[in-house]
């Protein structure tokens, strides 16, 4: 680096001092803290994106401000590579030493030396960089992209665009249509959506309607209002009810949302009475997410159809389709994490799908889907998506030029096809994620409870355990089984051994200061026993904090 570039980092560094005593890890989603404190961090993945671009160029990177579910005074950054997928993990620990370099001279320094390491050239009259930047619906976002826009441009050579209010699965989605040379405008995401889920609906075999109203819970968040776009400007037949729009003063996932309603089971602010046995479903903060219930009494407690849920009804749908083609060599998988509810394992495994387990956070489920010709990954907490591998798209449109029109495998294959372009294939995405499941109802001909019938949940208990120190746990890749503290994997099964169907396992957060703990039983009572016994183990074990 010349010293006109070095000065150049200097000069914008200086304006975006770091807030004293802030420690930030990038994380399982990226950063993330009190939105008054994030200007150096944004700031300086503003500059971190700059150099992924260049490092790949010819590409444009996505930056993504968002704190997702979080309360609304937070916020926080998070990177999509040119596949729209998240920033390769190689790279996470460059982001975490920059976001914490204690001066703007530390700060140049780290960069020298990785741009070195990394042979990254700079300014050098070669492919600039480009970095698209979105934002999601929180008040502190326009500022922090700002410093985004600065931290970017301070790498000679690259340039940053603004791309306004979008969800993080619209980012997603763009980055990786522009890295394609496809139409990469929100316009062309709506449309592609809109086309997609068209075509679904006109492969509906029989009028099979379970057309009855969808009422959304948009978190007061961009997902609500996104989706009123989309139903606006390209899908006005679609009967969909939308609350929590952010416009009647309700605040950002506060008592709203999926996170909300998937951890406390209760109905969201806005839905009571009048909604019992009507099909709704939540988005988190960013749309990234969603999880569907209903109520089945004028109680607040709900019925939930979680991510395990949804992918249950999707593999199914997608299995059904492979039936029709025979295809055996169609290698469809299906990817959970140890959060899985154990009725939904099973009944997946029942249903002959290859079930793997990857560890907590979508980068990981992702990158095990990728390894199928198909493969489907949910989180328990609503994000996933349906993978499919660029071969077997291309296989199928191939296979569909030699069928009769109109034929059973001739709509499979369009089916799927269909399917391929409505779940966006880079992230877990809200909105295509809705339009997927009311295909499927309507294809089966299932209401939301007809479908919550797929499986009973086994009862469950999460726990929270503040310890001095969680990285004393160390788990097996699969975070079933606890290899250190030694001992505590003995004890724990143990305890397992007391319950009927019981299962539970330790991990430290990737988010947060605590051990989780994660019990299942037959009974919820089991579960709750069998989860607090676990928190006691590991109490005795790290002792508390
Ligand atoms: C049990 C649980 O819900 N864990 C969440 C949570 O990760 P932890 O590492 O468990 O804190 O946040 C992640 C990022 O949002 C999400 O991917 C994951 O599913
Ligand atoms: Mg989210």
């Amino acid at each position: 680096m010349d010293e006109t570039q070095i000065a150049s980092l200097l000069k914008s560094s200086d304006l975006f001092p770091l807030p004293q005593s802030l420690k930030l890890s990038y994380g399982t989603a990226g950063f993330r803290g009190d939105a008054t404190l994030l200007a150096s961090t944004v700031h300086r993945v503003g500059i971190l994106s700059s150099l992924r671009s260049l490092k790949l160029a010819p590409s444009t990177i996505g930056l993504m401000i968002t704190a997702s579910h979080n309360k609304v005074s937070d916020n926080g950054v998070k990177v999509s590579d040119p596949s729209g997928e998240m920033l390769s993990q190689e790279w996470e620990p460059f982001a975490d030493q920059i976001a914490n370099a204690s001066s703007p001279q530390k700060l140049v320094s780290l960069i020298r030396e990785f741009v070195e390491r990394e042979e990254i050239s700079i300014g050098d009259g070669g492919e600039g960089g480009e970095v698209w930047l979105g934002r999601d619906s929180r008040p502190s976002g326009e500022a922090l992209l700002r410093a985004a826009e600065i931290g970017v441009s301070s790498v000679p050579g690259c340039v940053a665009v603004d791309l306004g209010v979008l969800t993080t699965p619209q980012l997603h989605w763009m980055v990786r249509a522009k890295n394609k040379g496809l139409k990469a405008t929100e316009k062309a995401y709506f449309e592609s959506l809109t086309t997609s889920f068209k075509c679904l609906i006109d492969l509906i075999p029989f009028n099979k309607s379970s057309g009855s109203k969808l009422v959304l819970d948009g978190a007061n968040g961009v997902g609500g209002e996104k989706m009123e776009e989309l139903l606006r400007g390209y899908l006005s037949n679609l009967a969909i009810e939308i609350r929590n729009t952010g416009r009647d003063g309700g605040v950002l996932n506060e008592s709203v949302g999926a996170d909300f309603v998937q951890k406390e089971k209760v109905v969201p602010l806005g839905f009571g009475v009048n909604d019992v046995g009507v099909r709704c479903v939540s988005f988190d903060g960013d749309a990234d997410r969603l999880v569907y219930f209903y109520l089945s009494s004028g109680e607040k407690k709900i019925e939930l159809l979680d991510g395990d849920k949804i992918l249950s009804l999707f593999a199914l749908f997608v299995k059904e389709q492979l039936n029709v083609l025979d295809d055996g060599c169609c290698r469809l998988g299906v990817v959970q994490t140890a959060y899985a509810n154990g009725a939904s394992t099973d009944y997946l495994k029942g249903l002959g799908l290859e079930v793997v387990f990857a560890k907590t956070g979508v980068k990981h489920l992702h990158e095990k889907a990728a390894e199928f010709d198909v493969g489907i990954y949910f989180e328990a907490n609503g994000h996933g998506t349906i993978l499919f591998s660029e071969d077997y798209v291309t296989l199928l449109v191939d296979k569909r030029k030699g069928l009769s029109e109109g034929s059973d495998e001739c709509n499979a294959v369009s089916r799927l096809v269909a399917v391929s372009n409505l779940i966006n294939q880079a992230v877990g995405d809200a909105i295509s994620g809705l339009l997927l499941v009311e295909v499927v109802l309507r294809h089966m001909g299932w209401s939301v409870q007809k479908w919550n019938e797929l499986y009973k949940d086994l009862p469950s208990r999460q726990v929270k355990v503040e310890v001095p120190d969680r990285t004393a746990v160390v788990t097996t890749s699969e975070e079933t089984e606890a290899l250190r503290p030694l001992g505590i994997q003995d004890a724990i099964n143990g305890e397992i051994k007391k319950y009927r169907r019981g299962r539970a396992f330790i991990r430290p957060s990737g988010t947060e200061d605590v051990v989780r703990v994660y019990a299942e039983a037959t009974t919820q009572e089991d579960a709750d026993s069998l989860g607090d016994s676990v928190a006691q183990l590991v109490k005795s074990f790290l002792g508390s904090s």
